[in-house]
């Protein structure tokens, strides 16, 4: 009888048991401003160059780490207490329903991380490793036992600042001299982390989205997926003007760095917003292409935005988002569209961040007669919250609506591939 009131704690007793402690390997972050913080290493003994940001993000070092638009980035967490729900099996079955993986990519994409206290004992009943483990398998480096706050605090007083983790042996050598650390906003990281070739996900969807993948978190293919969305991802800087009329609507992804470095992408969109006039949808480095486009400006901002807790409020009313009220968003962008008096004809912003009053959003107006949105901010969480889920049905919804009503139309690429069938057809019975 008693039994059934007895609570069974399996993987925290089986973890107990393996998990190895912290080495006590010295680890110490340079920043090119000059200071120095050192604690111990965990994860991979790798020395490495990144550039120095913070995130306030509570839980979901998993899918932050997993996140492409962190890639060249050493990755601080103000949350003192990291690592202690471990990390879950990336695996999940390609069943054409789903994307692939469990987590946000298939490894960790950020350079490096840094923790207040990472714990050696976790506990979660999907968790398999630990992250000192997981990070160790990715060959990604992590410091533990310095003072987050302080680095946040310079962070966000000096803005985000180059480092330089050094491990081990390397830890006596003198801080590098301000022209050896490497600037990842300089590279194209876009370029290194789209995917080459175009695949697609869910043949039998019922509308056909493209996305241009300038690094793309899975939960965004995932959110079109699940909305029965046939989804073609395309690398970033393909040219889906040749192809668009085979689309009933366009989404451009998240991705990392400088938005600058993916002008060709803005200007081939430019075309497809003056000829083409289906849905189109862009989350971060997504919106800030499409602002690019539309003839915004994109600025570095001094910190940036990273965390689970950003609250931004709706100036326009479009679809589940109502003008009026805040929404708690998930962001993680270094890059903002600057706000502009006029705003380009055509469009207007659609959220401003309650913090910083940075843009958080655009929209077409209703006068242009287009259905294109921007946001800065990620309704599709993971991790953070579900406040703005729904803007990925609206969009969905407005794509279903407009074929409808116009249908998909072939484009002149495929015509080649049928043009030739049907004339020898006719040849063959004149
Ligand atoms: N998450 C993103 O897409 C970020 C966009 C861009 N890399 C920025 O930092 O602003």
């Amino acid at each position: 009888m008693l039994a059934r009131y007895i609570v069974r704690v399996p993987t925290l007793s089986r973890n107990l048991a393996t998990h190895a402690p912290t080495s006590a390997v010295a680890a110490t972050l340079h920043l090119k401003s000059g200071q120095s913080f050192y604690g111990k290493s965990f994860g991979a003994p790798r020395s490495i160059f990144g550039e120095t940001v913070f995130s306030t993000s509570i839980t979901s070092y998993t899918e932050s780490m997993t996140d492409p638009s962190y890639r060249g980035q050493i990755l601080v967490f103000t949350s003192p207490l990291i690592g202690n729900y471990g990390v879950p099996s990336n695996k999940a079955p390609f069943d054409s329903q789903d994307v692939g993986v469990y987590l946000e990519s298939q490894g960790i994409q950020a350079a490096a991380i840094i923790v207040g206290d990472v714990a050696e004992k976790f506990s979660h009943y999907k968790a398999v490793e630990s992250l000192s483990e997981w990070c160790k398998r990715n060959n990604v480096p992590g410091i533990t036992g310095v003072d987050t706050r302080a680095i946040t605090t310079l962070l966000r007083d000096q803005g985000t600042t180059l480092g330089r983790i050094a491990i081990g042996e390397d830890t006596a050598l003198p801080a590098p001299d301000a022209s050896e650390y490497w600037d990842p906003s300089k590279e194209n990281l876009v370029d290194q982390i789209s995917t080459k070739e175009p695949y697609v996900l869910n043949p039998t969807g019922s509308i056909k989205i493209a996305v241009l993948d300038f690094g793309a978190k899975a939960n965004i293919l995932r959110s079109l997926v699940r909305r029965d969305a046939q989804v073609t991802v395309l690398p970033w800087n393909y040219d889906f003007n040749a192809v668009r009329d085979q689309y009933d609507g366009l989404f451009l992804t998240n991705g990392p760095g400088d938005p600058a470095h993916c002008m060709e992408a803005a200007l081939k969109l430019r075309t497809t917003l003056e000829e083409w006039d289906k849905p189109i949808f862009g989350i971060c480095m997504g919106h800030q292409i499409i602002g690019m486009a539309a003839g915004l400006d994109a600025y570095r901002m001094t910190f940036g935005n990273r965390g689970h807790n950003q609250p931004v409020l709706a100036l326009a009313s479009a679809g589940s988002i109502k003008a009026g009220r805040v929404y708690v968003t998930s962001q993680n962008h270094q890059y903002a569209l600057k706000l502009q008096e006029p705003f380009p004809q055509g469009w207007e912003p659609f959220f401003i961040n309650c913090n910083d009053s940075s843009v958080e959003g655009i929209k077409s107006t209703s006068e242009s007669g287009k259905k294109v949105w921007g946001v800065q901010f990620h309704p599709e969480s993971a991790g953070g919250p579900l406040d703005t889920i729904e803007m990925f049905t609206d969009f969905v919804s407005e794509c279903k609506a407009h074929k409808a009503e116009f249908g998909t139309v072939k484009a002149a690429a495929e015509v080649p591939l049928e043009v030739p069938v049907k004339r020898a057809a006719v040849a063959a019975t004149a």
